[in-house]
Formats: structure tokens, C-alpha cells, sequence
């Protein structure tokens, strides 16, 4: 099979993993990734965690050193990628360099999606998805500061926990009625909730940022939609993202809330996939299309695409997990919990260490555990598998989970 060089656009994790997984399965033709950050590849968890609180340096963040590149021969090329040509199989960089290719890998990733009123525009309003964003907020952050966050999302969230652990004081402000409410169940929810509390955090749950209070350059505070006023010099936004798509959609291809793209993770050019958190892809597992934001979301698709251009193609069917670190607590979730009905709950929430099992028409669908990495491995073998176990086998912890195993 002759694939001809392989551009991939965007050296994020799922871009690094492809260049790196087609080595490994003995892709010899010309691997070309297209980096626009300005910054050797990186890993972003760490971003709203250790690299954020200062426990950890640039290099720990790096995929890998710059001979890494060099050695595998993968030409990592500093640019943004502007237009696609699908007749000439060109790229185009902002440049104006062209760059051939036989293979076109979009792996553009995400970016923050923007606040839209008043005073946004601040510098002291800050979003957190890229290393420069987290050096900045890095360097900023210090004792007794006062510290809006915008959303209760787990980058939100993340953030507030290092701020506060650091001597902020942290305000969160969260339309929803409880934190990380689009992703896990109210018992979750509850449990961080409460965490973040008691580290002196306070949580505004049902309102929203009305307005950003300024003193002509910095900002001084935000108006709520319930008419309070909180104080703040800094805010940091994390309202969700936005997948980069218009690169494929300036070139014809089909975009809905991501990259369409089918079980193979092809678009509907042959030539071109698309894979991570641009990618709208179409999961036999789960039925109908899913667009994910995750570590493992971008690396297995990666891995998927790799193995398919080297002649081992298979439908992408990987199973969904995440984790989030907030503060002392670890949460790690697999499955999808969309839809689920019943939930069982497994462990000592007053210990802080338990999990709760979901569960749709009697099936398990996913697992959500706080610092139980045990029932959270055990939950990545069992639905890989698309095992089960009854409702109450989860709920019994004298019931032995390895027995479930075959
Ligand atoms: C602060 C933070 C914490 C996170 N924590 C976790 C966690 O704990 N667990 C977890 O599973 N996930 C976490 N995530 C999510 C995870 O990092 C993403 O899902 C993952 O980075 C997606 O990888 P990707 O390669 O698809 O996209 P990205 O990492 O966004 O990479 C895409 C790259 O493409 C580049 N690009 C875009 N357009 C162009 C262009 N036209 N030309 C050239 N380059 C371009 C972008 O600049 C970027 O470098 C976190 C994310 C953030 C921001």
C-alpha cells in the first residue's frame, strides 16, 4: 500500500501520537507535523495542575525532546496551516510554503470558546488551554488575590483548587445547578461541591457573569445575574471550547459539531482524516456520532488512523475514560453516562473514596470513581468487554469486581 508523505495538521496529543504510532508501525514515507504553538509538543492535563501550581517545569510537560524528531525522521515544521488544496493535495501555510501531501491528518484540536460581554476584552480576563496561558496565570496567581472563575467545568474547577491551594480567594460562578453538571452525576457533583467548600472556595451555583467591572485597564469585579457584585482581579474563563474546523469546512468537507468523519475516521475525502477533539466521529460501539475532549480520545483515534495507513484498518472502537485532579481528590470516569437511569453507589463518600456505577436498561454504561482507581481500572476492562455486572454486585463491596473479569 502506498500512502505517500503524511501531513498532519496540529501537534497536540492526538498529532504527536499519530506521528509517533506510524513510526512504530514501520511507516517509512515522510511524516510532516505542522506545529503553530511556538513550543516543542506538549502535554496540556498538566496545564490546570501540577505544571499551574508550580511543582512541575517545562520540560516535564514535553512529549518528547527535540532529537526525538529528529532521530525518527518526523519533520516538525513551525507554522499554521492556512488553506487545503484536495485537487493538488497541497497544504498551505501561512508562510506561503505549500507542503505535498499523499496523506492529510487534521488533529486541529479546540479553542477556548470566548466571553461575550462587556469588558471581555481585559487583560486581566484570562482563558487557560495552551502553556503560555498557564505560565501567565502561573506567574500571576498569589496570596490573597481575588480570583473569579467563570463555569464549573473540570478545567474550571481545576483551576479554582491550584488558585485557591496557592492563597487565592476563589469565586465560582456556574449557570448550572451544580458543578460539572454536562459530565457526571448529581452524586459527584455533590461530593465536589462540598471539597471545594470546605477548601474555602465559594461555589455561586444558577447565575451567570452579567458584566465585568473595570477601573479603566484591570478588572475590579463582575455583576451577577441575581444583582450581587463580586470583587476580583483576575478573571479566568472556562466555558467550554470550540472545535477548530474551518480549515476542513473552507475545503468542502462536512462539518456539524466537529469534523464529520466515519468509523475509520476518514472524512468524506479519502485522503483526508480527522482525529481528537476536532473530530466528529461515528461510533459503532455507541451509535450515532460522538466529538470528545480527552487524553485517550485523541490518542486512540491516533493509534487508529496510524495502524489503518499501514495497511491495518479497523473501525475506531475505543472506550471512552477521563480523570480530573481537584485539589487532593482524584475523579476518573469510563464509559458514557448519557441517558443512564439508575445510579449505584459503591464505597465510603465520608472517606472520600467511592464510586458511582450508572446504569441504562439494567446495563452499565459507565463508572465514576472518586479515588478508586481500583474500581475505575476494573471499569475499563469490564465495558471494553462490554461486560456487566448487576446493580447489586456493584453496590456489595464484599463482591469481589476481578470475579467479573473473565
Ligand atoms: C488545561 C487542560 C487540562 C486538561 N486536562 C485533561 C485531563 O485531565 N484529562 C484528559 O483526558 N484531558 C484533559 N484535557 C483535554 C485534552 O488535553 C484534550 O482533549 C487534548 O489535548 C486533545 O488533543 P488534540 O490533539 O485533539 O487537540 P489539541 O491538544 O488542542 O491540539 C491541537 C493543536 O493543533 C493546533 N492547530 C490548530 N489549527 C491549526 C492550524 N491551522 N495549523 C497548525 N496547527 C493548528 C493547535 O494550536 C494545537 O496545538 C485538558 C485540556 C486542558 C486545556
Amino acid at each position: 500500500m502506498t500512502v505517500g508523505p503524511v501531513v498532519i495538521i496540529g501537534a497536540g496529543h492526538a498529532g504527536f501520537q499519530l506521528a509517533m504510532s506510524l513510526r512504530q508501525h514501520g511507516f517509512s514515507e515522510r511524516i510532516a507535523l505542522l506545529n503553530d504553538e511556538g513550543h516543542l509538543p506538549y502535554q496540556r492535563p498538566p496545564l490546570s495542575k501540577a505544571y499551574l501550581k508550580g511543582t512541575s517545569g517545562p520540560d516535564s510537560l514535553m512529549f518528547r525532546p527535540e532529537k526525538f524528531y529528529s532521530d525518527q525522521k518526523i519533520d516538525l515544521i513551525a507554522g499554521r496551516a492556512v488553506s487545503i488544496d484536495r485537487a493538488a493535495r497541497k497544504v498551505l501555510l501561512a508562510s506561503g510554503a505549500f507542503l505535498d501531501y499523499g496523506h492529510l491528518v487534521l488533529a486541529t484540536g479546540a479553542r477556548n470558546r470566548l466571553l461575550d460581554i462587556p469588558n471581555a476584552n481585559l487583560d486581566s480576563v484570562r482563558y487557560l488551554r495552551t502553556l503560555d496561558e498557564s505560565q501567565s496565570l502561573r506567574d500571576y496567581i498569589a496570596p490573597g488575590q481575588r480570583v473569579i472563575v467563570i463555569g464549573a467545568g473540570f478545567i474550571g474547577l481545576e483551576f479554582a483548587a491550584t488558585a485557591r491551594a496557592k492563597g487565592a480567594e476563589v469565586d465560582v460562578i456556574e449557570l448550572a445547578p451544580r458543578v460539572m453538571a454536562r459530565a457526571v452525576t448529581a452524586e459527584i457533583s455533590e461530593y465536589f461541591q462540598s471539597r471545594h467548600a470546605a477548601a474555602g472556595i465559594r461555589i455561586h451555583l444558577g447565575v451567570q457573569v452579567t458584566s465585568i467591572e473595570s477601573d479603566g485597564s484591570n478588572v475590579t469585579g463582575a455583576s451577577l445575574s441575581d444583582g450581587r457584585h463580586i470583587k476580583a482581579d483576575l478573571i479566568v474563563v472556562g466555558v467550554g471550547v470550540l472545535p477548530n474546523v474551518e480549515l476542513a469546512a473552507e475545503a468542502g468537507l462536512p462539518v456539524a459539531a466537529g469534523i464529520v468523519v466515519d468509523e475509520h475516521l476518514l472524512t468524506a475525502d479519502p485522503n483526508i482524516s480527522a482525529v481528537g477533539d476536532c473530530a466528529l466521529y461515528a461510533s459503532p460501539r455507541f451509535g450515532g456520532s460522538l466529538r470528545l475532549e480527552s487524553v485517550q480520545n485523541a490518542t486512540d483515534h491516533a493509534r487508529c488512523v496510524a495502524a489503518r495507513l499501514t495497511g491495518d484498518a479497523k473501525p475506531y472502537d475505543g472506550l471512552p475514560w477521563f480523570w480530573s485532579d481537584q485539589g487532593p481528590d482524584k475523579l476518573q470516569m469510563v464509559g458514557l453516562t448519557t441517558g443512564y437511569d439508575r445510579v449505584v453507589m459503591r464505597g465510603d463518600r465520608a472517606q472520600g473514596a467511592f464510586s458511582a456505577f450508572c446504569y441504562k436498561s439494567g446495563q452499565l454504561v459507565g463508572i465514576e470513581s472518586v479515588n478508586r482507581a481500583g474500581d475505575h481500572m476494573f471499569g475499563r476492562r469490564l465495558l471494553a468487554a462490554n461486560g456487566s455486572i448487576t446493580p447489586e454486585q456493584a453496590a456489595d463491596t464484599g463482591f469481589d469486581l476481578k470475579s467479573a473479569l473473565t
